[in-house]
């Protein structure tokens, strides 16, 4: 078969919300998250030799087991039982690594998907679903994209109609060296809240339907405007990490911001913009403060899908 190439797009929170502790250890979560056009490309060609390989063009990543890729194509080999399966996959970064973008899991989730495609499995979205979900909590939304409610630990997802949302691309921001650990966040998180151990369903439900029904959905559906949007990781990052601070207060002052936060655990940081124009020209206005401070930007439209396979041959 001819090579397969799949585009592994980037998300962002648009409201995350840490409900409980589970007695899995995961956290119960609510959340919306929205899909943007920042991608990595995975290059997918078939091998006789029963080899799983991974090269990339980021030296920082690792290119062995580690990687969610290689995991992702492992745990597909062994679920199909076709141990004689082999790939050479080249992956093309784009996503800044470890940032709260989901970048790892989407890779896993693009591999997911083209691995299907070049081995011809035809396994259908209920199982790849349920290997994203064994992989990360994230992965799922990486498969299916565009606009999802997120509930669980991040792997059950509800459509959101966002075709009237307000903002339409972002202004994002990360500070080369700030990183944030995704398991502290989430501890500090369950520390400092006093009405944490939320741990009748019913309570979850009720905060479930309280997001579905909110501000937030009506102003993706075209109903409303932007409210505050809540990170409950923000709340306890931001305190602590003096970058973090630092970019949110630029970018509320850029122009044309509807509504500024951080992406899920961190650190990337973005400013929602009705459309790419405005989240540019924010851009060139904070330019110079951007630059003193050392940030790295990036502007993207929402977009409206996850990972997909490339069929117009362009280039990654
Ligand atoms: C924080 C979020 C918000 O969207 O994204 P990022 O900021 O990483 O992009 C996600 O919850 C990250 O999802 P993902 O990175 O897939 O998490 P996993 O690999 O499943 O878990 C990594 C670690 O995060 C913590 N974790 C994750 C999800 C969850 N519902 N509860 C948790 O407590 C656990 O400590 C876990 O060991
Ligand atoms: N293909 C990959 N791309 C990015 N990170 C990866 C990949 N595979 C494994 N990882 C690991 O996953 C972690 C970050 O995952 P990522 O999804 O990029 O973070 P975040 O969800 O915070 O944006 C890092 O520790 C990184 O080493």
């Amino acid at each position: 078969m001819a090579d397969v190439t799949v585009r592994a797009p980037a998300k962002i929170n648009l409201h995350l919300e840490v409900l409980g502790l589970r007695p899995d250890g995961y956290h119960e979560l609510a959340m919306v998250m929205q899909s943007i056009d920042l991608a990595d490309t995975l290059v997918l060609r078939t091998t006789a030799d029963a080899m799983i390989r991974l090269r990339s063009d980021n030296a920082d990543l690792p290119s062995d087991g580690t990687n969610l890729i290689v995991r992702a194509a492992e745990l597909l080999r062994s679920r199909v039982g076709l141990p004689e399966l082999g790939v050479d996959i080249t992956l093309h970064k784009r996503i800044p690594i470890g940032a709260g973008l989901a970048g790892g899991s989407s890779d896993g989730a693009a591999a997911l998907v083209g691995l299907d495609a070049l081995w011809g499995l035809a396994l259908g979205s209920e199982r790849l679903h349920g290997l994203a979900a064994e992989l990360g909590s994230d992965m799922p939304f990486c498969l299916e994209g565009g606009t999802q409610l997120c509930f669980g630990r991040g792997e059950r997802l509800e459509p959101v109609t966002a075709h009237g949302a307000p903002g339409q691309a972002v202004l994002l921001i990360k500070h080369p060296e700030a990183s944030v650990s995704t398991p502290w966040a989430y501890g500090r998180c369950r520390d400092l809240r006093s009405d944490f151990y939320l741990d009748a369903e019913a309570d979850f439900e009720q905060r479930r339907q309280a997001l579905r029904q909110g501000p937030l959905v009506t102003a993706l559906a075209g109903r409303g405007p932007l409210p505050h949007l809540r990170n409950d990781l923000q709340a306890v990052v931001e305190p602590e990490v003096a970058s973090i601070r630092a970019g949110l207060d630029l970018l509320r002052r850029g122009p044309g911001a509807l509504a500024v936060a951080m992406s899920g655990s961190g650190p990337s940081l973005f400013a929602l913009h009705p459309d790419l124009a405005t989240a540019e020209a924010a851009r060139e206005s904070l330019a110079e403060p951007l630059e003193a401070l050392g940030f790295d930007a990036w502007c993207c439209r929402c977009g409206g899908s996850g990972v997909s396979l490339v069929t117009d041959g362009s280039a990654p």
